[in-house]
């Protein structure tokens, strides 16, 4: 059965009871299409291997539908009102950790005590597979995608409901405006795919942009094939800063102090780039090939 809970109604109601308006700075805009929160569970596929990780419990309507299908949910939230509000609401399943606290302790790195919960729910089930799936507060979305696969405990699949304009980025190919750091990092290493285009009246309150959920699936030989993940992460990073700009120049600006413009030229002629060749023209496949050239040149870079 759908939860009465996510209704627009339900949330008005129960929020002024407990004297909460919603907070846009949390990007606290709920979901209240239930057919639609229906979608995100399905397009996860979970089973009883997975251990599910849900930033932005919320009212505790996701991870509800998602506890039933799951070996265990961690759920975080870093709202007090919202995070006891749901308490009440998952007090009886006891397969799901609740989580108060804000998911970023930095913006490069998750809140250890929601790794440590992950960890601990992943040694105690056989066979297991990690997951995220969230409704994103959209201000976080970047870094949670991006800081997971990064992380200790990487994700087989992240299905996430972000802004649509985050969600073309993911899944923008070369010579497109939205090709960027980003579409390099998570297609480098994943299958990513836009699963629905969502209008803002679906979500209370409706925020100003549109919305999509994405799904992230991580092709372990894909990723197997980037030898130092955190050096091509930076340094992907680095030379897309400008992506218009000539590919030398960012690659300069990117090596300074670390390697000469001849040591440049001669790492770009050895690729065959053209004197004028952009940052956004270069595939995957050529970046991460240039990379390892360049790790090779300057093994100690770090931004
Ligand atoms: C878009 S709402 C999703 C709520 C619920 N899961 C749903 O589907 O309706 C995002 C939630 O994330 C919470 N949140 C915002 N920033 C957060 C952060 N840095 N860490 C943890 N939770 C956060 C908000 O308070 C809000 O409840």
């Amino acid at each position: 059965m759908l939860p009465s809970r996510q209704t627009k109604s339900f949330l008005m109601r129960r929020l002024r009871e407990i004297g909460v308006e919603p907070d846009s700075r949390h990007g606290q805009n709920f979901l209240i299409d239930l057919n639609l929160v229906r979608l995100i569970v399905d397009s996860a596929e979970l089973g009883p291997r997975d251990v599910v990780l849900e930033v932005g419990t919320g009212t505790g309507s996701l991870t509800t539908l998602m506890a039933p299908h799951a070996s265990h949910v961690v759920t975080v939230e870093i709202d007090s009102n919202l995070y006891e509000l749901a308490r009440e609401e998952l007090i009886n399943f006891d397969n799901v950790t609740q989580l108060k606290c804000d998911a970023l302790a930095n913006k490069n790195r998750f809140a250890p005590a929601i790794m440590e919960a992950v960890g601990t729910a992943l040694a105690s089930t056989p066979d297991s597979e990690f997951k995220l799936v969230a409704n994103l507060p959209y201000n976080v979305a970047t870094p949670i995608l991006s800081n997971l696969l990064l992380s200790e405990h990487t994700p087989t699949t992240m299905v996430a409901t972000i802004q649509k304009e985050l969600a073309d980025r993911i899944v923008a190919e070369p010579w497109t405006k939205d090709y960027g750091a980003l579409s390099v990092w998570i297609q480098s290493q994943a299958r990513a795919e836009i699963v629905r285009v969502m209008p803002p009246g679906v979500f209370w309150p409706a925020p100003k942009v549109t919305s999509a959920i994405v799904r992230i699936q991580i092709d372990p030989e894909r990723r197997a094939a980037i030898p130092d993940l955190r050096f091509f992460h930076q340094f992907v990073k680095s030379i897309f800063l400008h992506r218009r700009k000539f590919l030398r120049a960012n690659v300069i600006s990117a090596l300074k102090r670390h390697a000469t413009k001849e040591q440049v030229d001669e790492l770009l002629s050895g690729m065959n780039f053209p004197a004028d060749a952009r940052t956004e023209q270069v595939s995957i496949e050529t970046l991460l090939e240039f990379t390892e050239r360049v790790r090779a040149v300057a093994p100690d870079w770090k931004l």
